[in-house]
């Protein structure tokens, strides 16, 4: 049995550049993780089954089709049928909310299924399944800092520093499509140049004037966060909804998590660290 963390990813900073032909955006991103997220158990067994526990399971138990099945077929595609699998997904990250729950499930069956075969885990077919999966996925895959360029399949690792975040959901899931689609087309620049930390600070993300307006539960966010004594950055993660908050000190972050789930018990609120 092997169980794989797969643990929620953060954009630090997200610039898109262009609409691209093909209906996807050019970005430039900061990828970071953080220390939490869902886990995927896989077991050999007698034959195939996929089950999904966890605080959000009831979020994707409906839906026929899953990132995980999805990336376990792909797996078979390329290396081969190998033993039937139980798999079994942890899900603690809430689903269509910026942090890529779903990419971090395809990339942590990807390394199991890899371990259990054989296959090394720096394979470049495993690169290749990961950007079929998603944009998102071979950023997982590689699961540490990492700057993205093109779709987000282009990666160049880079160093953070395990600061304390502060990661806030609202409850509303939004569609990545929708906000990418309400993008006002202005290119509004690079990523600046520097160590993770300078990037983060003078970088932006242009997903969030989109998400904003299609979820404005997030302006409440983002103003709680803001108001949080010692708080290094506030902004928002991929197409939102979660939104993040950088501290220098775990107080600080702890305080935040206090205040912000005495006064919004609703929100999905985890006190995490970068890795
Ligand atoms: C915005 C980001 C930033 O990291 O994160 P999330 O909000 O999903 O966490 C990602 O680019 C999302 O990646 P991922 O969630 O894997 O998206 P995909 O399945 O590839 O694409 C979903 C849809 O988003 C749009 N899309 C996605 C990526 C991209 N570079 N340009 C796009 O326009 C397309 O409309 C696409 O059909
Ligand atoms: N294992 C999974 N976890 C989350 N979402 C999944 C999964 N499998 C399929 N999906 C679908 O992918 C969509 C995007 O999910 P997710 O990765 O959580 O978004 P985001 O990257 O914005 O956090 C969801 O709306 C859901 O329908």
């Amino acid at each position: 049995m092997i169980v794989e963390p797969a643990p929620a990813k953060l954009n630090l900073a997200l610039h898109v550049r262009a609409r691209r032909d093909d209906g996807y955006h050019e970005l430039e991103t900061l990828f970071v993780f953080v220390r939490d997220g869902d886990s995927v158990r896989l077991t050999p067994a007698e034959r195939d089954g996929f089950a999904i526990i966890g605080p959000f399971a009831s979020g994707l138990s409906g839906e026929g089709d899953n990132l995980v099945t999805r990336t376990r077929d792909a797996f078979r595609g390329t290396f081969g049928a190998g033993d039937p699998l139980s798999i079994v997904l942890d899900k603690h990250l809430p689903v269509a909310s910026g942090i890529g729950g779903g990419s971090a499930d395809a990339a942590a069956t990807l390394r199991g299924m890899a371990q259990l075969a054989g296959v090394s885990p720096d394979d470049p077919a495993l690169m290749a399944i990961a950007a079929d999966l998603g944009s998102d996925v071979p950023a997982c895959l590689a699961g540490r800092t990492m700057i993205g360029r093109g779709r987000g399949e282009q990666l160049t690792p880079i160093k953070v520093p395990p600061l304390p975040v502060l990661l806030v959901n609202p409850g509303v899931a939004v569609s990545t499509a929708a906000v990418f689609a309400g993008w006002d087309r202005i290119d509004r620049g690079a990523l600046p140049n520097g160590d993770a930390l300078t990037i983060a600070l003078a970088g932006r993300n242009d997903l969030e004037p989109p998400a904003r307006a299609l979820a404005p539960a997030i302006d409440t966010v983002l103003d709680m966060l803001g108001a949080a004594p010692g708080v290094r950055l506030v902004r928002m993660s991929g197409s939102g909804a979660t939104c993040f908050a950088l501290f220098d000190r775990e107080e600080d972050c702890a305080t935040a998590a206090t205040t912000i789930r005495a006064a919004q018990p609703g929100w999905w609120c985890l006190e995490t660290a970068l890795t």
